[in-house]
């Protein structure tokens, strides 16, 4: 069975790359059909259909348990014990929270590892001042503070010039002040970039003030979204913005707090 899914899936690959299904207006950079995952005889992931189009930016939601992290490993690739349909671009990058890097190697060589054709040095550092890490390539990622290391895991998404970049809570291990200065960056990469990106996330603050479209998984599915319509830079104060926040808490089972204001490119 998996490996028929697998052939599946690749096949799906292998038609998006020859551009039959993306990079066109009105095409998918994602296509998730019928998607089922289950661990144990339990699905976690249960028939959930899901499609993000190029250059869009979808936060996904929900309780801790609820399949986040397992879709997001399904799109990347690192999971294929799947029943259905994923399509998604050949380039794609993940960025996760913790960042991952090698210990025994400097923050260039990590940012090039594992890409095919034995890229340069000056690859990593374009990455890297893209990232504001220009000065810290032949870093040691131990010297590297909380923050510098999440930028050089972006970094080394980045550098696989991404049609979809993946991110699984990039921001959770940060204290308030990094993480808005984090989240600043991802949105000015993707907004110069134009890649999709679907970032999970417990903070419905931090999806609202960045993404077009925001999406609670639940029992399975995507069972509720909302489209965040507003230009970029946001308030959270704004008062569409308090809405679909209540509307999003209330869909998540949480009492609303009062909003922490703060803007994002
Ligand atoms: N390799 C695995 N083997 C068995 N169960 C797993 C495995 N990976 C995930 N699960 C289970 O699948 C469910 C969903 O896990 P997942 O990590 O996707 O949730 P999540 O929504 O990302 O959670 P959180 O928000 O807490 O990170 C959980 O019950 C988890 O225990």
């Amino acid at each position: 069975m998996a490996t028929e899914l697998h052939r599946q899936v690749n096949s799906l690959a292998g038609e998006l790359e020859k551009g039959k299904a993306g990079g066109e207006s009105g095409e998918v950079a994602v296509r998730v059909r019928s998607l089922t995952r289950s661990f144990d005889g339990r699905p976690v992931i249960d028939d959930l259909q899901l499609d993000v189009k190029p250059g869009e930016f979808v936060a996904l939601l929900g309780r801790s348990g609820c399949g986040k992290s397992t879709l997001l490993r399904v799109l990347a690739g690192l999971d294929r014990e799947i029943e259905g349909e994923v399509l998604v671009p050949r380039r794609k990058a993940v960025a996760f929270q913790a960042p991952r890097l090698m210990p025994w190697k400097r923050v260039w060589r990590n940012v090039l590892l594992g890409l095919p054709g034995r890229p340069g040095r000056a690859v990593a550092e374009q990455a890297l001042t893209e990232v504001g890490l220009g000065h810290r390539l032949d870093a040691w990622p131990k010297t590297l503070s909380g923050g510098e290391a999440q930028r050089a895991s972006l970094a080394r998404a980045l550098v696989r010039e991404p049609d979809l970049l993946l991110l699984d809570e990039p921001f959770g291990a940060l204290d308030a002040l990094t993480r808005i200065t984090a989240q600043q960056l991802v949105a000015e990469l993707w907004q110069r970039r134009g890649c999709a990106v679907l970032l999970v996330t417990h903070d419905v603050e931090e999806a609202l003030l960045l993404a077009d479209r925001v999406l609670v998984m639940d029992g399975g599915v995507i069972a509720h979204q909302v489209r965040v319509d507003r230009d970029r830079p946001r308030d959270i104060a704004d008062p569409l913005l308090a809405a679909l926040r209540t509307e999003l808490l209330d869909r998540l089972g949480v009492q609303a707090p009062e909003p922490a204001v703060h803007k994002v490119a």
